[in-house]
């Protein structure tokens, strides 16, 4: 983690790009957190997946088309209000890890670039909180259903309406963590001087790794970072309490009883198949998230982007449908659209923003998506995000297929 002096650290100049951000970042980032951040499923499939399926897609500009100026907002309101470009800050746990203001930074960032925020179940800084830092920003509350304690699902339910939030953002991708051998080979384990300060106790999270058994301690042979720093300050503490996430979640059960317990939106996140899309939108849905979790549940599982236009497809309009997962550049933002997302959200970069420059940082991260996205659609003769077509964008083999009659 960087800038801990009492100047706000800024983006230095020779970093251009997301990618170049990426690299500042993983010189600092310890190396407990880089597993966890970059943590994947196994072999890593659907991570690689989610990156390289952008570039599979080429972009068919138009010319001429007198594009001085152009409006990057969204078509329609999301979450009942207006934003300044489709694109949001996807829920991610444990924030602290990057930078001690954690959520509260993001969140700060989200309000002064005019963009959303989801806020995880298993934040560091709790609902209200983040809500004071990010104002009207921060719309959702991410939720797991927790096994056997509806009870705290209901409170913090009951505390997102009070703060404000317009919605509950369903996470159904994870009725059990997925196979992660990051974690494992890191030993992980949320530090001690952090906590999950949604809930009153002092919950274990649903990611820590076994504790070793002769000391009740966890073991952290795998946590050099952890290991070499002041043992008082920052050895981590076997926790009592696990939060476990229910794997029994169902739609009939489950979603339904969200419903009746609260008249906030609620979203569904985690979609992959048109069906599931469906039976969202048959429970009371407001919003589709399609999403694999950034390739961190479950292996060689389909990029979100590739099953996007089937899932459109099925929604018809009914409900908007975003999208997350490996987006980068103001071209991916850009391709997303054209594939029929209303929205799209971002998870680790705001993460690289984070560990570099805190707050700064993930103005930094948006304010150059802007203005990629800008100039995108400016090279695309696109003047509003209204007049991104389906057509625009195409893959090799559909263009081949095309044979120089069709399609244009
Ligand atoms: C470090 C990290 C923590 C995450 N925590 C959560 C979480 O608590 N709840 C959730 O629904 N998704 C979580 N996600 C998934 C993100 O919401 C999002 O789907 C994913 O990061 C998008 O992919 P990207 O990182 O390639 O942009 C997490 C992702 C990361 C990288
Ligand atoms: C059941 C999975 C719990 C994961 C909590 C945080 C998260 O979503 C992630 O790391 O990814």
């Amino acid at each position: 983690m960087n800038g801990t002096s009492s100047t706000p650290p800024s983006i230095p100049r020779e970093i251009l790009s997301l990618k170049d951000l990426e690299a500042k970042c993983l010189e600092t980032m310890a190396p407990m957190v880089r597993d966890y951040l970059y943590d994947g499923a196994e072999e890593g499939h659907t991570i690689r997946e989610n990156l390289e399926v952008w570039d599979r897609w080429l972009v068919i500009p138009r010319m001429m088309r007198d594009t001085s100026t152009v409006n990057i907002t969204p078509l329609t309101q999301q979450f009942n209000q207006s934003w300044s470009i489709p694109l949001g800050i996807a829920p991610s746990a444990m924030q602290q890890l990057a930078h001690p203001s954690g959520e509260k930074a993001t969140a700060a960032a989200a309000k002064s670039m005019n963009i959303p925020f989801g806020l995880s179940t298993f934040s560091n800084y709790t609902i209200e909180e983040v809500k004071d830092a990010g104002g009207d920003s921060v719309v959702g509350l991410q939720m797991y259903l927790l096994e056997g304690r509806r009870d705290l699902n209901i409170e913090l339910v009951r505390r997102a309406e009070a703060a404000g939030y317009k919605a509950i953002v369903l996470t159904v991708d994870s009725p059990v963590p997925g196979n992660r051998p990051g974690l494992i080979k890191s030993n992980f384990v949320m530090p001690k001087h952090m906590r999950f300060r949604n809930f009153s106790e002092d919950f274990g999270g649903p990611l820590d790794q076994a504790q070793d058994t002769q000391s009740n301690q966890p073991s952290v042979a795998g946590n050099p970072e952890i290991a070499t720093e002041s043992s008082q300050e920052t050895a981590v503490k076997s926790r009592g309490n696990q939060l476990i996430v229910d794997p029994s979640i169902n739609w009939e059960r489950d979603m339904k009883w969200l419903r009746e317990v609260t008249s906030l939106e609620i979203w569904v996140k985690g979609i992959l198949h048109p069906l599931d899309a469906e039976e969202a939108i048959a429970c009371g849905a407001s919003g589709i998230m399609v999403s694999n979790h950034g390739g961190r549940q479950l292996d060689t599982c389909v990029s979100a982007l590739d099953v996007l236009p089937a899932i459109v497809k099925q929604v018809n309009g009914r409900v908007p449908v975003h999208i997350d997962g490996g987006i980068r550049r103001g071209g991916d933002i850009f391709k997303a659209l054209a594939l029929g997302a209303d929205f799209v959200w971002i998870g680790r970069p705001v993460w690289w923003g984070l560990e570099v420059a805190g707050e700064e940082g993930v103005k930094w991260v948006i304010q150059t998506l802007k203005r990629e996205f800008e100039v995108v659609m400016k090279l695309m003769g696109c003047r509003n995000v209204g007049e991104i077509r389906r057509e625009m964008v195409v893959t090799k083999s559909g263009l081949l297929s095309m044979g120089g009659s069709g399609g244009f």
